[in-house]
């Protein structure tokens, strides 16, 4: 009964006749319509028109070709852009609609994977019909400035976490809703701080079992860079022992000649270890002399941890052409200060980066000094960070094999380390007033008073600008700095430790739950006698059950990680602990201690293994 024909006919309703009826509103008509309801109603004409236009949208599927459902997509893109389930976008559209329709009238909703799958469109940067299939890596992008024509693939194609070129035709990723290696975007990240439970003190989330979120994504991107492969003619299958070569440049400026000739770096295996290595190319230098080889020896004895191990060089030609190779430690993912600092999305450079840095490089320099060496290569683009704030000199030795016939004495070669350590810390420092400060007529030491720094690190820069300084003096002037720099390497280091024992437990769980799984639910099991409800073995059918199989008294599914991992680690322990396991029909109740469970299992297990040798 409408609420507005609640009234008598003798009293005067002229008051409602401008107002809207509610019924209209709420059901899309009003069925007491010229049976006595007073309010307002929309004219018969504007009715047929929206009923037209109702059927229309529900008829016609909004396909990416329609030109209506672009338009839908394109007036709501900037609240759905990437995947919108056509139903839903017919019922928003709806919903914006003079009339609101009847319940039934509204599209039912098809998921897109239920629907003919239709062929992606190019897209274009300046097209907003973005089309993102749920779990895809693509994610639509204005173009990088480095995805240019002619690149080689690993340039062109994005890398796991970076944005797409525009110019990606979809269809590549429309088939590869999984892919190896995980792609670690799909880990949905924590809440906020201020959503977090507050939790007891004998409480813990589920994340909390697990290493942490940031150091597993920093690792698997790692991984990733370790097992990624590539291959192009241009580049040759085996180089002396190494083989599977991946270019690591992200830079194609083939210009820069940092040695004085073009340099490339690739990731390869070796042949003889299997190990991955990081071989520098130097391209067109002609060798020929043997004693250009002479202090590889030395460099390849250095282990410092902020220098890159140097393995051995040699020249070759099958790249065509000389070149000289050298090869050296590798690491994953690693990437040079300039690729920190100044490139994509530059890490802010701080004071405590700066000391770090020094601090390191002083470590670096003493080593290489004290072994009667210069590295000759301190720049930017030649120390690469391998871990938060870890850096490490990346291209020792290359200088000495193609200036071999330089004949400067030793001593004037580290004074002149010295000075590109000053020029390296002195132009990470200044890009911090980068834009404020101007540097025109200023001398190095007024544009090092603009610093936002402490006075001290002012003054230990002017220090070693300065160029009368020498490695032990300076060694003695960063000491109490030296104490910050443990500090945050032993944090780092008890961190990492914490991080390390809980993989550990997952990994004892892993083997706990693999010996289980191959136990329990065997074909050749059914009908045993060893497995039968009297059996011996019957307990870890009933384990099982009482770990994974749980339901609640409303007959649900108990899905309760943390239940599953305290039962493990107890089991696991083998402690006595007793628990009370009653089989599905209620008829069967067993108490039994996790040790016993243990026992059970290692038993089951031995003679599962033993088994081929009977
Ligand atoms: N030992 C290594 N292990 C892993 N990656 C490395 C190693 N040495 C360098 N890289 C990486 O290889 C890439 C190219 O290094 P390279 O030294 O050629 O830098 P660049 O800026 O291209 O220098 P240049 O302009 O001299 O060619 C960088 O991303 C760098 O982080």
């Amino acid at each position: 009964m409408s609420a507005n024909s609640n009234s008598t006919n003798t009293e005067n309703h002229d008051w409602a006749k401008d107002i809207d009826c509610k019924n209209v509103f709420i059901h899309g008509y009003c069925k007491f319509e010229n049976k006595g309801c007073y309010f307002k109603h929309p004219s018969d004409d504007s009715i047929e028109k929206n009923k037209e236009t109702k059927e229309t949208k529900s008829s016609a599927p909004l396909s990416s070709g329609t030109e209506e459902g672009s338009s839908i997509r394109k007036k709501f893109s900037f609240e759905a852009p990437s995947f919108t389930p056509s139903g839903s976008v017919a019922s928003l559209t709806n919903k914006f609609s003079t009339m609101s329709p009847k319940l039934d009238e509204i599209p039912t909703f098809v998921p897109t994977s239920q629907q003919t799958p239709k062929k992606p469109q190019q897209v274009s940067a300046e097209s907003n019909d973005y089309f993102a299939p749920p779990n895809s890596m693509f994610t639509p992008s204005v173009p990088s400035d480095n995805s240019q024509p002619g690149l080689p693939l690993s340039a062109q194609f994005p890398q796991h976490g970076t944005t797409a070129p525009h110019n990606v035709v979809p269809e590549m990723f429309y088939a590869q809703a999984t892919q190896y290696p995980l792609n670690y975007n799909l880990y949905a990240p924590p809440p906020p701080p201020h959503f977090n439970l507050h939790l007891n003190p004998n409480e813990r989330t589920v994340s909390s079992f697990f290493i942490d979120d940031n150091l597993r994504e920093s690792l698997q991107k790692r991984n990733e860079a370790c097992l990624q492969t590539f291959s192009n003619p241009s580049i040759p299958d085996i180089v002396g022992v190494y083989h599977s070569l991946v270019p690591l440049n992200n830079n194609f400026d083939n210009n820069s000649a940092r040695y004085g000739a073009v340099s490339h770096m690739y990731k390869a295996t070796s042949n003889k270890d299997a190990r991955l290595y990081a071989l520098r190319r130097i391209e067109n230098v002609n060798i020929t002399d043997k004693q250009a080889f002479k202090t590889i020896k030395a460099w390849s004895s250095i282990e410092n941890s902020n220098i890159v191990k140097v393995h051995e060089a040699f020249t070759t030609t099958v790249f065509g052409g000389n070149s000289l190779v050298v090869a050296y430690d590798f690491y994953g993912n690693a990437k040079t200060l300039i690729e920190i600092h100044f490139q994509n999305q530059p890490e802010l450079i701080t004071e405590q980066h700066l000391w770090s840095y020094l601090i390191q490089l002083v470590n670096a320099l003493n080593e290489v000094h004290d072994k009667g060496l210069a590295v000759r290569s301190i720049d930017l683009s030649k120390v690469i960070v391998t871990n938060k704030n870890r850096i490490k000199l990346s291209g020792c030795g290359i200088v000495d094999i193609l200036q071999h016939e330089n004949t400067e004495d030793i001593a004037q070669l580290q004074k002149k380390d010295l000075e590109l350590l000053a020029k390296l810390l002195y132009d990470l420092s200044i890009t911090s007033i980068y834009g404020s400060v101007s540097f025109d007529d200023k001398t190095q030491d007024q544009i090092i008073d603009h610093l936002k720094f402490s006075d001290d690190y002012k003054a230990t820069l002017k220090y070693l600008i300065s160029a009368d300084f020498n490695l032990k003096e300076i060694q003695t002037r960063i000491a109490p700095r030296l104490l910050d720099v443990i500090d945050g390497l032993q944090n780092s280091n008890d961190f990492i430790e914490s991080q390390l024992s809980t993989e550990l437990e997952n990994a004892r769980l892993v083997r706990l739950m693999s010996k289980l799984s191959f136990l329990h639910g065997r074909p050749e099991h059914e009908g045993d006698p060893n497995w039968s409800e009297s059996s011996a073995n019957y307990p870890l059918t009933l384990f099982v059950d009482y770990v994974y199989h749980q339901v609640d008294e409303r007959g649900y599914p108990v899905v309760d990680l943390a239940h599953v991992i305290t039962c493990l680690n107890k089991l696991d322990a083998g402690i006595e602990e007793r628990i009370l396991l009653v089989s599905k029909d209620e008829k069967n109740c067993i108490i039994i201690s996790y040790k016993e469970l243990k026992t059970l299992i290692e038993e089951g297990f031995n003679e599962l293994r033993m088994r081929k040798d009977i």
